[in-house]
């Protein structure tokens, strides 16, 4: 049994933890799964672009790279340049930045924007193109033909440039497996550096992703890469569910902005690899600037961080059940996945509820050194669920009510100090 833990401040993020062996982790490593050595293809100033809200200036576009840069981030991907004369210059502005990342700009699997992309200096090109019956027919209107011999003139021609090149075929999911394979297949053979699985309408489960993957990686030698919507809730667990397979990119924007409701998260992705290889993601990312880059993201589109969000949620440390809040209190491990401390985040245990218990009320009278007995804090929690069937009480109302409690019990005898603690009302 684990031995009990300091448990003096409902607030401190200091505490030693039990290394955490997940049960869910392989006995033996599948050697090609990647959940350990997996790069982050950072699509905030490209897919993130089309999210709804979204216009970034060139300064916001720079303070946003430089950000997820500093994050550690493997790549950034920039909208098009063919998308308009300020996405071209921003991709050569970004290009001159200096930055760690490798940046990329994203294109039509088209000679136009090749050579477009190239001119502005990026690193590498991600190109794409439909592959789904719906997108031949009411997209670009190609067939499995004519995608094929374009995909090896344009990735020919980027890679006499010098640059690192992506072949995507877009709508993955719903494309025929034949075709996907072949046209993997023979740009791997002319030397693509990955190839590219998206499920561009959110509808791939990570079953199906799994294996469409590991099907993929005995095909082609280059890396793989993914990209999920999220249409459906399963952007996080199909970008897991891919590098168990064998992929090796995963693409994410900050809060998940994207078109529609968007892609896997930076900050969910990041919680689910910690999950599954705490050192691996701690050493390679810097997850205490994690709230930082959202606030940057969530004030230059306009929205705020979902109550509910990943690590920084506002309640995603806060504990609340008594029967958590003792177990929390002794062990921090008994209800948290994620070490707060790691993510630059405080834990908080709510007590000012009906559903609250004595031990976390004791904990908050001897953070405020009061001095009460184990009998005074059964008392007194009595009280707290009693106005708190009410209405909650705040942290500091229920301050009040325990140096209420106390001062009465220096001055009063036993049996009137709860009559003389105040009513809601008084708490208000
Ligand atoms: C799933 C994704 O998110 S893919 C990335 C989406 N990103 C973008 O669309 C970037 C922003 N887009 C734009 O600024 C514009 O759509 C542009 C500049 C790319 C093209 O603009 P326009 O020339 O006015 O064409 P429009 O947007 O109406 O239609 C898309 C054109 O690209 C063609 N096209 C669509 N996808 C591809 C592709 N992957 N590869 C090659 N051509 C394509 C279509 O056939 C159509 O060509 P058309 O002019 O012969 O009809
Ligand atoms: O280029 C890719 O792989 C993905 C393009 C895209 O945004 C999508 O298909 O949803
Ligand atoms: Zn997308």
């Amino acid at each position: 049994m684990a031995p009990p833990r300091d448990t003096s401040d409902t607030t401190s993020t200091e505490r030693v933890r039990e290394p955490i062996v997940s049960p869910y982790m392989p006995k033996y490593p599948d050697p090609m799964s990647n959940v350990s050595k997996f790069k982050i293809i950072e699509s905030t100033l490209r897919e993130g672009e089309q999210f709804a809200n979204a216009f970034f200036s060139t300064e916001k576009k720079v303070e946003i790279a430089k950000a997820l840069d500093e994050m550690g981030v493997d790549y950034l991907e920039l909208t098009s340049p063919a998308a308009s004369e300020q996405s071209y210059n921003d991709c050569k502005t970004i290009s001159n930045l200096g930055l760690n990342a490798k940046i990329l700009t994203h294109t039509r699997c088209h000679m136009d924007d090749a050579k477009l992309a190239i001119e502005t200096g990026v690193d590498g090109v991600d190109v794409v193109i439909g592959t789904s019956s719906y997108l031949r027919e009411f997209s670009h209107g190609k067939d499995m033909e004519y995608i094929t011999s374009k995909a090896i003139e344009v990735i020919t021609y980027i890679k006499e440039q010098g640059k690192e090149v992506r072949f995507s075929t877009e709508d993955s999911f719903r494309s025929d497996l034949v075709d996907l394979l072949s046209i993997y297949k023979a740009v791997d053979k002319i030397g693509v550096n990955r190839v590219g699985i998206a499920d561009t309408v959110g509808c791939a489960n990570p079953r199906q992703v799994y294996e469409l993957v590991r099907t993929l990686r005995s095909v082609v030698n280059c890396d793989i890469e993914c990209h999920f919507h999220n249409d459906t809730g399963c952007a996080i667990a199909n970008a897991y569910a891919a590098l168990e397979a064998g992929a090796t990119h995963i693409d994410t924007s900050v809060l998940g902005i994207g078109e529609r409701n968007g892609i896997t998260p930076l900050g969910g992705l990041l919680a689910r690899m910690y999950t599954a290889d705490k050192a691996y993601v701690k050493n390679k990312y810097d997850l205490t600037k994690i709230r930082d880059v959202e606030n940057i993201v969530a004030d230059a589109v306009d929205v705020t961080v979902p109550f509910n969000n990943y690590i920084t949620g506002y309640c995603a440390f806060t504990h609340k059940a008594g029967i958590h809040a003792k177990a929390i209190l002794n062990n921090p491990s008994t209800y948290e996945i994620l070490d707060p401390t790691d993510f630059n985040q405080s834990r908080y245990v709510s007590i000012g509820h009906r559903l609250t218990g004595w031990n976390a009320v004791k904990n908050r009278i001897e953070q405020l050194k009061l001095g009460l007995t184990d009998e005074d804090a059964k008392q007194v929690t009595q009280k707290i669920k009693e106005l708190a069937d009410i209405r909650p009480l705040s942290l500091e109302n229920v301050d009040v009510l325990l140096r209420q409690y106390h001062s009465a019990k220096e001055t009063s005898s036993h049996l009137s100090i709860l009559q003389s603690v105040v009513n809601p009302d008084q708490l208000a």
